[in-house]
């Protein structure tokens, strides 16, 4: 029989990987090198089966729509912004939490006429105006929009939000919510029928853990 290749979970650092791991670990699974110290992009595991990639977090999508990872975590924005095909998203691991928001400068006057919308989250920004029939210019930007209203490149922006003292800090406000954000955890669709017993255990623990936490936290 053919050795299968080991079950591979795609995962970003920062604020993804310190949250997932622990949960991963429940399951058997851990790093056996601190990826935030290495310029390595594949790990080995506790799990001889499993092994963990480290991708740009926009990139994790689409290395789990196309199978290169059969396992993925990623911010619920960065799924609205890619698209769900071939994607399955089983299980919200409720880490990394924040809103989708409009932000602008504080106390903007309305604009009158189109509205620029600089963001990384184009598609988005674009499906949200359009759905309330406001006109809008979306540029797309891959980081600090925050500048963007400072400097008159745009009216408004469109970025998560946690704290809010970025915005603050920039002098803007939150205007309008787009939506709650979290992280998900997502499998391609292909794997999640091939490798079934595999995944939906792994799949089965986490969420156990996630629930756990959860109790925990409302105790
Ligand atoms: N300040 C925040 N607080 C809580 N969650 C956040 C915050 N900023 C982003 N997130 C969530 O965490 C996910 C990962 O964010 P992270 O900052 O690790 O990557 P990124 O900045 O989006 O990507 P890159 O570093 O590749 O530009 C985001 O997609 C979002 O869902
Ligand atoms: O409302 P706040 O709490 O200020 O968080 C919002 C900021 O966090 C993210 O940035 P990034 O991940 O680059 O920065 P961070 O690690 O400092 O949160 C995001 O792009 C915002 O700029």
């Amino acid at each position: 029989m053919a050795t299968e290749r080991p079950l591979t979970i795609a995962l970003s650092k920062g604020r993804i990987l310190k949250e997932t791991l622990p949960l991963l670990q429940k399951a058997g699974i851990e790093m056996l090198e601190d990826p935030e110290k290495s310029r390595k992009l594949v790990f080995d595991t506790t799990r001889e089966d499993v092994r963990i990639i480290i991708l740009r977090a926009t990139d994790v999508p689409p290395y789990v729509q196309y199978g290169a990872a059969d396992i993925g975590v990623a911010g619920k924005d960065v799924l609205m912004e890619h698209g769900a095909a071939g994607i399955y998203e089983p299980l919200d691991l409720d880490i990394a939490r924040c809103k989708l928001m409009v932000a602008g400068p504080v106390n903007a006057e309305p604009v009158t006429g189109r509205l620029r919308v600089a963001t990384k989250f184009v598609n988005v920004a674009r499906r949200y105006f359009a759905a309330s029939g406001r006109q809008a210019d979306v540029i797309k930007l891959y980081g600090a929009m925050e500048l963007a209203p400072i400097v008159g490149l745009a009216d408004r922006i469109v970025d998560v939000v946690d704290t809010g003292n970025t915005l603050r800090a920039n002098g803007l406000e939150p205007t309008e919510l787009i939506a709650y954000i979290s992280s998900r955890l997502i499998v391609n669709r292909a794997s999640m029928k091939t490798r079934h017993a595999d995944i939906q255990r792994i799949i089965d623990v986490m969420d156990a853990a996630v629930q756990a936490r959860k109790a925990e936290a409302s105790a």
